[in-house]
């Protein structure tokens, strides 16, 4: 298969969806590559090392659509990319359509089969390549809520650990999956004082067991909720219904009851946020505030730290990406994880989640692909 990689062209957006080693895979198992120029600028890989590891160089990402049967990238495809993909031709990427009518649109329209890394499954009910990008952005929420803790970017101005003496920060992280674990982790590192809530208890007990009584758990109730918000310092929103637009647990009117210059950070965002207030931004301008509140609500919060996040990605993406390319919609058809990804095919919805979040009907994998 020709298997064709553009460079990304989200806002300040890094990483990429082959690097240099993922390439050589690839080429081992017997395809061709297709690379745009300095796609891997970002993680300091130069096209010479994606030549030396067997892939061709192209100028355009136009090229790159053009010349291949599947796309591999990393975020959604904006609107110049989905006009340019086409019926028989695999996309293999994040998607996050749930909140995304105008993306979904899009796909349908242009025929293609889309693969969203979000909902591919595995055998102990996780999501293996959405997980290595929220361990990613699970810490760094808790860097970039230090920072907008500051009083110079809008904060109340505490330092998360405290000193001596002095009380530590209040960080309270709502949804206890892979994102709050490693926030949580960050933040009592650092010395704040940590509550986690979700609403799966037998999740609660794994984190206390983890955190040995370091962590505080409890179950989320809208008491237990506002409770936990109203004296934070920082809020981290880390829930998921995997495929599905995430619930808006923190109301407009909550925000009053917040302490002035708290900071909320939304890495649930991506699938359109868990506070009523938060709408996607962009690295370039990452905060805003309402009611005193600073919201940070980055959608591709990885891509800050692409040469982290860009391998541990492909790590994660390079067994399915080979199957794909091995077997086409063969590979889909034989593998239930890999049909939990297929989102879109041929202009039609195949994820209930995101079928029901926008109004489309919902075809199952299993009769798109015609499988007995
Ligand atoms: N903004 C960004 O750059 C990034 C965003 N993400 C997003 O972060 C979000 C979280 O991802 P993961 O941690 O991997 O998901 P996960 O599935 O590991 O964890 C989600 C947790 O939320 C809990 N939950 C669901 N409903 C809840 C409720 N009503 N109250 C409390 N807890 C609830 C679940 O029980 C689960 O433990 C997703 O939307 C993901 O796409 C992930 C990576 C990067
Ligand atoms: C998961 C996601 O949205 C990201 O890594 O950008
Ligand atoms: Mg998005």
């Amino acid at each position: 298969m020709r298997v064709g990689c553009p460079k990304e062209i989200k806002n300040h957006e890094y990483r990429v969806g082959l690097t240099p080693g993922s390439v050589r895979e690839y080429v081992a198992h017997g395809h061709e590559v297709i690379i745009e120029t300095k796609a891997g600028a970002g993680i300091g890989a130069e096209d010479d090392a994606y030549r030396a590891a067997g892939a061709k160089i192209v100028a355009t990402a136009k090229d790159v659509f053009e010349q291949s049967d599947m796309i591999v990238k990393v975020k959604e495809p904006q609107p110049s990319e989905w006009a340019q993909l086409r019926d028989g031709q695999i996309l293999y990427t994040y998607l996050h359509l749930a909140p995304d009518p105008e993306q979904t649109k899009g796909l349908l329209g242009s025929g293609v089969t889309a693969i969203a890394y979000e909902t591919v499954t595995d055998d102990r009910g996780g999501l293996p390549l959405l997980a290595p990008m929220s361990e990613v952005a699970g810490r760094l929420a808790i860097q970039a809520g230090a920072t907008s803790l500051q009083k110079a970017n809008g904060g109340r101005g505490i330092l998360l650990g405290g000193v001596p003496g002095v009380l530590p920060a209040k960080v309270t992280v709502i949804g206890g999956g892979v994102v709050g674990l490693h926030a949580a982790r960050m933040a009592a590192g650092l010395g704040a004082d940590v509550s986690i809530l979700d609403r799966s208890i037998p999740r609660l007990r794994q984190l206390d067991d983890l955190f040995a009584g370091r962590v505080h758990t409890r179950f989320s109730t809208i008491d237990a909720l506002e409770e936990e918000v109203f004296s934070a310092d920082l809020v981290i929103g880390a829930v998921l219904i995997p495929g599905a637009a995430a619930p808006k647990l923190v109301t407009r009117e909550m925000l009053s009851g917040m302490k002035k210059g708290a900071v909320i950070v939304d890495v649930a965002i991506d699938q359109g946020g868990c506070f009523e207030t938060s709408h996607a931004t962009t690295h370039s301008d990452p905060t805003y505030e309402v009611d005193g509140v600073v919201h940070y609500c980055v959608a591709n919060m990885p891509g800050a730290v692409p040469v982290t996040s860009a391998h541990a990605l492909n790590n994660a993406t390079l067994y399915y990406g080979l199957q794909l390319a091995d077997r086409g919609l063969k590979a889909i058809a034989e593998d239930r994880h890999l049909r939990a990804g297929l989102n879109v095919h041929k202009g039609r919805v195949t994820n209930k989640a995101v079928a029901d979040a926008l109004g489309y009907e919902s075809h199952a994998p299993e009769a798109v692909l015609k499988i007995a």
